[in-house]
């Protein structure tokens, strides 16, 4: 049984990505503070709800609650946990150290998902804790690829893959956004801006995945001199959007870095 506690947005886009690559939902528990959350995932997924105290039965644990909630589960965990038992810590900002201290001897693995799980396109960073054995890494890197892909990283490096990965769909859904606003500034129906750019994002991803070419290369194939592209790109180094890239990402880097601290 795979239990996850903090059954919100992160916790839920792994539920569906998982029972959508074929696991059974009745290998599914979770754990919420809600019980209208928890009743509504029962019947969106055929998931169950459990008390905390019930995942002394599952063979994996996935703490998916907010950080701030993360030392109160810890110390419920503690004690409870089956032999065997391998606790994935999906929290920004918590380190392993914190984790492991709080449930000494205990398998832990931290990971950073990300949302699109939800549609099996996430993407994930895994850090394998001391006690973990190599079984138990595979078992967490099966259920990260099921729902797209992983890699096995450093934990030095785990805060700025946050700063892409993690958090990167929020900085793609804000560049969405503001392209359908600009669609509509232009007189297009907000449905047909939202189909133009939905369309753009999914075959330039696409693009970027499968061309074998360089995001600069692509960016480039599409720019003709002096044409539209051009006064367009001028346009966005002209507000600085590179630049605010580059902070946005060391930005969330630093409060990655802030939250181990807090
Ligand atoms: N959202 C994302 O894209 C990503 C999130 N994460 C990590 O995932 C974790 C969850 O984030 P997110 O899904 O956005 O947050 P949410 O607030 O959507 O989900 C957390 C859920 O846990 C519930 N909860 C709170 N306390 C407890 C408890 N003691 N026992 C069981 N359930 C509890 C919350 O209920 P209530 O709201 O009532 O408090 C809520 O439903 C965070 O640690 C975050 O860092 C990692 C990668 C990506
Ligand atoms: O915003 C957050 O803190 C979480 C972690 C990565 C994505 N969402």
């Amino acid at each position: 049984m795979i239990a996850v506690v903090g059954a919100g947005a992160m916790g839920e886009a792994l539920i569906a990505g998982w029972i959508a690559s074929g696991i059974e939902p009745a290998e599914i528990a979770i754990v919420d503070a809600s019980a209208p959350r928890v009743a509504e995932l029962e019947q969106r997924h055929g998931v169950r709800g459990i008390d905390l105290t019930d995942t002394a039965e599952a063979e994996t644990i996935v703490l998916a609650v907010k950080p701030y909630q993360i030392p109160d589960v810890l110390e419920s965990l503690s004690g409870h946990l089956a032999d065997g038992a391998l606790v994935v810590s999906i929290a920004a900002g918590v380190p392993l150290a914190k984790l492991e201290d709080a449930l000494p001897g205990a398998a832990v693995v931290r990971v950073m998902p990300n949302t699109p799980a939800l549609v099996g396109k996430g993407m994930a960073g895994i850090v394998p804790g001391a006690a973990a054995t190599g079984e138990q890494v595979e078992r967490v890197t099966g259920l990260l690829d099921a729902v797209g892909s992983s890699i096995v990283t450093d934990e030095a490096h785990l805060d700025a893959l946050t700063a892409l990965s993690g958090s990167g769909p929020a900085y793609l859904f804000y560049v969405a956004e503001a392209m359908i606003e600009g669609g509509v500034h232009q007189g297009l129906t907000r449905a047909e801006a939202t189909a133009l750019v939905t369309q753009t994002f999914v075959g330039s991803a696409a693009m970027l995945a499968e061309s074998g070419k360089s995001a600069t290369v692509l960016r480039e194939m599409v720019t003709s001199p002096a044409g539209t592209t051009a006064a367009a790109l001028r346009a966005l180094d002209d507000h600085g959007v590179r630049a605010a890239l580059l902070d946005a990402v060391e930005q969330c880097r630093t409060r990655g870095r802030e939250m181990a601290e807090e």
